[in-house]
């Protein structure tokens, strides 16, 4: 389970003030539950993201994943309960150009376990349908492989929380789908509760709660009246 209580996150601008991007009283994300959050170009979809995956700190406030206070952790403990805790999926796939689809998914879960488990790394591969491509690195796969082996990769630790930033908007049409049924039917699978920020609306009405980050968001309230 997710919790957000009072977050506050500013970037700095240029003369030395701040520009207020999150201002979040409260929000929460049951174990298991998928959500999707929306909003306008802007917003902070991916500042919020970053901010609950403690890839950028909050100001203030308190980040509940199970019963542990993210924003109370020191980086490196951030860190390490983001490596056992947290999957996360990029719009850019963000995958180790050296490496096969294979090494990528088992890197995944060395830094959270301290070690391997193979068979879940070919497990998670043949889930996304790729155990065939498990050998060939990322320049030698199609951009939807590419996600799958990075769907893969985000699950290796089998996380509590998956975080999932545009994922499919890379992704030719005709896999988008496929890319979005991978990542709902995994989470459901493992249990694991599911954030997605998207702008497509064919992806947004698939699921049961849609989240504009306007409405529980203080700071950019007034974008909700524009
Ligand atoms: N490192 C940073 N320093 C300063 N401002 C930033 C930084 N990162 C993001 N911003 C600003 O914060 C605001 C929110 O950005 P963010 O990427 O979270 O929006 P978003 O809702 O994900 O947008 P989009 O839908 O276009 O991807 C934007 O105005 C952006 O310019």
């Amino acid at each position: 389970m997710l919790e957000l209580k009072n977050v506050g996150k500013s970037y700095d601008e240029p003369g030395g003030t701040k520009l207020p991007i999150l201002d979040i009283p409260h929000f929460r994300v049951e174990t298991g539950e998928q959500l999707v959050l929306v909003g306008r170009s802007g917003c902070g979809k991916t500042t919020l993201l970053h901010t609950i995956a403690g890839i950028s700190r909050a100001d203030r406030g308190e980040i509940w994943l199970d019963k542990i206070n993210l924003a109370s952790l020191s980086e490196a403990g951030v860190d390490k309960v983001r490596a056992a805790k947290i999957g996360y999926v990029f719009q850019t796939f963000n995958l180790l150009p050296g490496f096969t689809a294979y090494e990528n998914v088992l890197l995944g879960m060395t830094f959270a376990q301290g070690r391997k488990d193979p068979p879940r790394a070919r497990h998670l591969l043949k889930r996304v349908g790729l155990e065939h491509r498990s050998t060939h690195k990322p320049s030698a796969l199609s951009v939807g492989e590419q996600q799958r082996v990075a769907v893969a990769r985000a699950l290796a630790n089998k996380p509590s929380l998956l975080l999932a930033d545009e994922p499919t908007a890379n992704i030719d049409p005709r896999n988008q789908q496929m890319i979005i049924d991978l990542i709902r039917e995994t989470c459901r699978e493992e249990n694991i509760s599911l954030l997605i920020v998207t702008h497509s609306p064919e992806v947004a009405r698939q699921f049961d709660r849609v989240v504009k980050l306007e409405e529980v968001n203080l700071a950019n309230r007034e974008a909700l009246s524009t």
